[in-house]
């Protein structure tokens, strides 16, 4: 049996909803061993994060390159990357191990506000990072910063995505989480050529806490699999839909999605 491999490099959450521990517990979810270097901790819960303490550049490139030179992987995903000097060693790094399987996470605010990217370093991500990506997954937010134009409406998060992919990004998915004024949620991905639009149900719900770093960490997992685009896309749009779904109700604030309820579900389907 082939073991399928998947590395994130991003940041800790001492609550176990976002960042890291999402993003583990979604590629084991999904059959496929996890890997992490971490580039920050945060002491985050479901009221807020509380701190957050970088950890060195050095750092960083040594956990990276102990899985380069060793192990390897299948595929990889960034998420909060903190600071212009990280990304930059980031970026170093999976040009000098050929990775291409890259999925950027452009994680710039907590749910509750809180900055997890310093101002000055986003335009390393987009000078340096960017064009590594096999695919970028902003949500609104963060396209119109990286897109730099305000996105109000689907033809907005189209020009954004446009605009994207001439910086670089091969595939480029523009979430629709925050697009409140809809009833059902649109994702949309952007090839170079053609648009693909998954839509969902909205959720009423207060627990979406991680919604980010979990879709990205299946759309890697699947990647990893060797998946193309377009169907790593649908079962990352079906894992999040059912984790928020099977809320675990866990927290007395925003609380985590259910990393299990996907796995469970399908287990369930098969024995009726
Ligand atoms: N209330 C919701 N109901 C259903 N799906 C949601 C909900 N909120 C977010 N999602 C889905 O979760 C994923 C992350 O979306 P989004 O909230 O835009 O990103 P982020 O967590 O990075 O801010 C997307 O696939 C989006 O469609
Ligand atoms: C350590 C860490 N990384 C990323 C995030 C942001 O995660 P996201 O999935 O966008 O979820 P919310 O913070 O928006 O709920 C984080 N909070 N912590």
């Amino acid at each position: 049996m082939t073991t399928f491999k998947a590395l994130t490099i991003a940041g800790s959450d001492s609550g176990g909803g976002a960042g890291i521990q999402a993003d583990i517990k979604t590629f084991q979810e999904l059959d496929v061993f996890g890997m992490s270097a971490i580039t920050a901790v945060t002491a985050q819960n479901t009221l807020g994060v509380h701190g957050v303490y970088p950890v060195s550049v050095e750092a960083v490139v040594k956990q990276i390159e102990a899985i380069g030179s060793d192990l390897g992987t299948d595929a990889l995903k960034t998420g909060m990357l903190f600071s212009s000097d990280i990304i930059e060693a980031v970026s170093e790094k999976i040009k000098q191990f050929k990775w291409t399987r890259v999925v950027v996470d452009p994680v710039m605010i907590a749910k509750g506000g809180a900055s997890l990217l310093q101002n000055e370093a986003v335009n390393a991500l987009k000078q340096h990072l960017l064009p590594l990506a096999l695919v970028i997954t902003p949500n609104i937010p963060e396209a119109e910063v990286l897109a730099d134009m305000t996105i109000h409406n689907l033809e907005d998060r189209k020009k954004a995505a446009k605009h994207l992919h001439r910086l670089g990004a091969k595939h480029v998915i523009i979430k629709g989480g925050h697009d409140v004024d809809s009833e059902n949620l649109v994702d949309i991905l952007y090839d170079g050529e053609e648009y693909t639009y998954l839509t969902s149900k909205r959720i009423q719900t207060k627990n979406s806490h991680g919604t980010g770093c979990t879709f990205a960490a299946a759309l890697t997992a699947e990647l990893a699999k060797g998946q193309n685009i377009q169907a790593a896309f649908k079962e990352a749009k079906n894992f999040i839909q059912v984790a928020i779904e099977d809320d675990l109700g866990i927290g007395n604030g925003h609380g985590p999605t259910n990393h299990w309820a996907f796995k469970r579900r399908k287990e369930l389907n098969s024995l009726v």
